[in-house]
């Protein structure tokens, strides 16, 4: 399926209920996930948002010829974790069938790989959590920084699911294939003191570092 149609897909769906969350570039430098009634789960809405932000974000790194400071991805502080996937409610429309489910793969595939692309720095902020496929998100980042009681899971497998976001194939390069592998099929949590940690977690927040600046840095510690 092209993207453009896949768009359309998804598109219909968000008509189809009320609005639920948002994508927001807050700056140059911040993008928001926020969907507060659901774990920042993205609807088909935040879908379509998301795809908008990465090309004006694609606009600004042409213009800039590369944008100096990193792109911060957070989740709505108010929705505790920082993505819980694909909003299930919301997306009940595209998940019914599997032109639908295959419209949201690759309208989001493109969304992450083109983040993935960025000529820029992409840190994913992960507090409380990433599940399914905003653990897809967190693998189209350059840097994950995760709070020190936060998790990231590739649940798909509970749902009878796999990864359709490109989150495998990321996972694949980040960590040994067959251990990306196991974590995918056992839906296994990543948490700082994971053996698979120091490949996927490049730095840990305490509970009382508010965002991840620079000072919590240098990445790998
Ligand atoms: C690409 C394929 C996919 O991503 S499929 C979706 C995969 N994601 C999941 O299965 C995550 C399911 N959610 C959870 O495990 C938990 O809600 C997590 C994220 C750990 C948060 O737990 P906790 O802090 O206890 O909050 P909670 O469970 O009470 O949730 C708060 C409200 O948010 C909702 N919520 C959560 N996740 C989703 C989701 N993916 N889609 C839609 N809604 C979601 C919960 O239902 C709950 O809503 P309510 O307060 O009961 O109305």
């Amino acid at each position: 399926m092209a993207v453009a149609a896949a768009r359309c897909v998804v598109a219909a769906a968000a008509a189809m209920g009320p609005t639920r969350g948002r994508v927001r570039l807050r700056s140059p430098t911040e993008v928001m996930v926020s969907n507060v009634e659901a774990a920042n789960a993205m609807s088909p809405t935040m879908m379509l948002d998301f795809a908008d932000v990465v090309t004006e974000l694609e606009g600004y790194a042409e213009d800039a010829q590369g944008l100096v400071d990193p792109l911060i991805i957070r989740g709505d502080p108010k929705g505790r974790v920082f993505c819980a996937g694909a909003d299930v409610k919301a997306c009940a429309p595209l998940l019914a069938d599997a032109d639908g489910r295959m419209a949201m793969a690759t309208l989001m595939h493109d969304t992450l790989s083109r983040l993935h692309a960025l000529p820029l720095l992409v840190v994913a902020a992960i507090d409380g959590g990433a599940f399914g496929g905003g653990a897809e998100l967190a693998t189209a980042a350059d840097v994950r920084v995760l709070a020190a009681d936060a998790r990231i899971v590739f649940v798909h497998a509970t749902r009878g699911m796999s990864p359709g976001w490109g989150g495998a194939a990321r996972l694949k390069r980040l960590l040994p294939p067959e251990a990306a592998m196991r974590l995918i099929l056992t839906a296994t949590p990543i948490t700082p003191d994971s053996p698979w940690a120091p490949w996927l977690v490049d730095c840990v927040a305490q509970a009382d570092d508010a965002s991840p600046t620079p000072a919590l840095w240098p990445i790998g510690d």
